[in-house]
């Protein structure tokens, strides 16, 4: 049996004559954290948004748990298992802990009422959003104002909103972003733990994460993978040095 959960075969995007994805290829195993690491304007955040379904790909293939998704939306997708958190938070800020992850589970569910009624009853929609909250460490933060919460307890609050929907593989664009160092190293340690309960597609600039937590890096240079493999190797690969990490490897 495969331990692929998550894989994009040959995947191409073009906006007007700008190539943002040529030929990419990668996958994401069980119990892994793979990293995507690239350059300002490379084409991660194109990538990401053609596997979570926001953009259509002009050619190739996603495929999430063995079946093909590539003509799927978002919902659908997020349904059959995609969990993603964003670049830019997505939560309601006025709202508590505990409504954004109840709010969060409904609207992922597409149209929110119909969807999770017939699925779930109010009570038992409490206890996944309970269960959610307990998973991330915020479970004593339920009743707070989502405002009043750290940047890295709102990162903790969006994966909370993903697991909602049990998700089998997460996309990650940025999760670090906006943190301070303090921010950054607590949730390297949560994120860390993540990786058995769903593996991580982790789009990351900050390098500390980056090396501390991949599995896996594969890096991206004007819409192409031009490396891939551990973190020992792609430090040590010349043509990643030139072309990204200079002296951070
Ligand atoms: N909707 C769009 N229309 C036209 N060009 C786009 C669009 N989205 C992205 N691009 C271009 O595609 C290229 C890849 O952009 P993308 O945002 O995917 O890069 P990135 O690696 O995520 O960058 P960053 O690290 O700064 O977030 C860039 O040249 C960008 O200007």
């Amino acid at each position: 049996m495969t331990d692929v959960v998550l894989s994009v075969h040959d995947i191409c995007k073009s906006y007007g004559g700008l190539q943002a994805s040529k030929n990419i290829s990668l996958d994401l195993r069980m119990g892994e954290i793979h990293a995507l690491i690239g350059p300002n304007g490379a084409g991660k955040s194109t990538l990401i948004k053609q596997i979570a379904g926001s953009e259509t790909p002009c050619s190739g293939q996603v495929r999430l748990a063995g079946k093909d998704v590539t003509a799927l939306d978002t919902v659908a997708r997020a349904r059959r298992g995609l969990g993603r958190t964003f670049q830019i938070s997505e939560l309601a800020m006025e709202d508590t802990v505990f409504q954004n992850v109840i709010l969060g589970a409904l609207g992922a569910g597409g149209s929110p009422m119909r969807f999770w009624r017939n699925v779930l009853g109010m009570d038992d929609l409490r206890g996944v959003a309970e269960a959610a909250l307990e998973r991330v460490g915020l479970a004593a933060k339920a009743a707070v104002r989502t405002s009043e919460l750290s940047h890295g307890q709102r990162r903790q609050l969006e994966v909370a909103v993903a697991l909602t929907l049990n998700p089998t593989a997460f996309v990650m664009d940025e999760p670090m972003a906006g943190l301070g160092t303090a921010g950054s190293k607590t949730l390297t340690g949560f994120l860390d733990g993540l990786r058995t309960q769903a593996p991580i597609l982790l789009v990351e600039h900050d390098m500390d994460a980056v090396f501390a937590l991949a599995d896996r890096i594969s890096v991206l240079v004007y819409g192409e993978i031009i490396a891939s493999g551990t973190v020992n190797e792609i430090r040590s690969d010349a043509a990643v040095r030139a072309a990204y990490l200079g002296d951070e490897a």
